[in-house]
């Protein structure tokens, strides 16, 4: 993999870089609860402009439906890297059209700008090869030179990710290949107690790491969204909590699996349920109740994980060697639903093993809940990108930057 210093040296002055980064933040309506995502793209972007380039600087945001929608506009993030930068930021309010076209022409040597959200368009996530392609088309014609450094989407075979740099020449940035250096160590001599926890709400991304992750894990814990689906595997009523119904044979799998294997498998104790997901706007105070896991009532969602799983996870990571967590314990953007997640954090500071957070909200939670970042072994941007890449597999916007 040829990295941005190597571009550097063969000098990008007057070149059209285009930068795939994850500019994927939490909002608040426009305002941006954690910028971590931007920060750690900014080496990159200020080394190309410093070196002269011509920076243009693309990425999703959400889960838009292909089409453009205001609520995931990336005009918040470009304004914010702006900031950062303290340099102006132009902006295009598309991805390839006109107004894309007319800000990159406009591009003086040593400026930045950003590309509206590239999941308005179809072509981004589209499944068709051909489809994808003519998207990655009109993307190459933005630029002369590929820089990969969304680190959190590369797991995504997706148009800007996979296709594009297929069509330029390509580089890795400096967050792609620091986090590469990180995680490659985890996958090649792991230190035992290994221990996994899993929570958040991309519950049918995730799940499936769990096959994997059996045969390297010696223990894994399970939280957040991710339980109520093991909790239901198990017979137990889960209300309507968040649930993959179709995935529950294969959950069952896993923990009949986790029993032959010794690999410990362990479930919330006690959950948070309330019947109304709470406003995460007002967050006005919650209507909650903690029950034991297998009393969950039919018309409530669990919400957090209860003060006994709290303990009983944190006593599952003080011995441990390596711990990795990907995902919130709870909806821990509402007070009320953070206890589990802070709970979590502070086992894996309590921990004396080498300790790794991985994803946009599990890393933003770290840092919302007061605790201090450079405390942990490694920050990941990545949640499901980290966990595919210690699963082994081979990721489509890594493989694309090789050769
Ligand atoms: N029990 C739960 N029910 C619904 N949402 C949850 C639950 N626990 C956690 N979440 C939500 O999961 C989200 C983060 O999930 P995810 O995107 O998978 O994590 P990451 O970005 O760290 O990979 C948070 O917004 C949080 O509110
Ligand atoms: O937030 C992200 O992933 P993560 O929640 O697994 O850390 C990335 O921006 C990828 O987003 P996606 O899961 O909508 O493809």
């Amino acid at each position: 993999m040829k990295t941005i210093d190597e571009l550097l040296s063969e000098g990008v002055a007057g070149k059209r870089v285009f930068v795939r980064a994850d500019l994927n933040v939490p909002l608040d309506g426009t305002t941006i609860t954690d910028d971590g995502r931007i920060r750690a793209v900014l080496p990159t972007v200020k080394a190309l402009a410093e070196a002269g380039a011509r920076v243009v600087v693309a990425s999703h945001l959400g889960r838009p439906k292909g089409a453009p929608d205001p609520a995931f506009s990336l005009a918040p993030a470009a304004a914010r890297l702006g900031e950062l930068l303290g340099a102006d930021v132009a902006f295009a309010t598309d991805t390839v059209g006109d107004s894309a076209q007319a800000v990159v022409a406009g591009l003086a040597d040593g400026r930045v700008a950003v590309v509206e959200n590239l999941r308005f368009n179809a072509g981004e996530t589209s499944k068709d090869d051909a489809e994808r392609g003519a998207f990655a088309d009109r993307l190459a014609a933005l630029a002369d030179v590929y820089v990969g450094d969304g680190f959190g989407a590369v797991h995504r075979k997706h148009a800007s990710v996979f296709d594009l740099p297929a069509r330029l020449p390509h580089y890795a940035g400096y967050l792609i290949a620091g986090e590469v250096g990180v995680l490659k160590k985890l996958t090649e001599d792991v230190r035992r107690p290994y221990v996994v926890a899993l929570g958040g709400a991309k519950v049918s991304d995730k799940l499936a790491v769990i096959d994997q992750l059996l045969g390297k894990a010696d223990r894994l814990l399970i939280g957040g969204g991710m339980a109520y689906t093991f909790l239901k595997a198990k017979g137990y009523e889960v209300g309507i909590s968040l649930l993959q119904e179709d995935q529950i044979p294969a959950v069952t799998e896993y923990i009949e699996r986790a029993e032959k294997s010794g690999v410990e498998l362990v479930l919330p104790v006690d959950v948070l349920v309330s019947t109304e997901f709470p406003d995460l706007k007002t967050k006005a105070p919650a209507d909650f109740e903690n029950v034991d896991a297998d009393k969950i009532p039919a018309d409530m969602e669990g919400l957090d994980i209860g003060p006994k799983s709290r303990e009983l996870f944190a006593s599952k990571i003080t011995d441990a060697e390596t711990v990795f967590w990907n995902g919130p314990m709870g909806v821990f953007e509402h007070p009320d639903y953070a206890g589990g997640t802070t709970a979590l954090a502070q086992a894996l500071l309590d921990s004396k093993g080498f300790t790794v957070v991985g994803g946009g909200d599990s890393a933003a939670a770290v840092r919302i809940l007061g605790f201090d970042e450079s405390k942990f072994g490694h920050i990941s941007t990545g949640g499901g990108a980290s966990l595919e890449y210690l699963e082994g597999k081979t990721l489509p916007g890594l493989a694309a930057l090789e050769d």
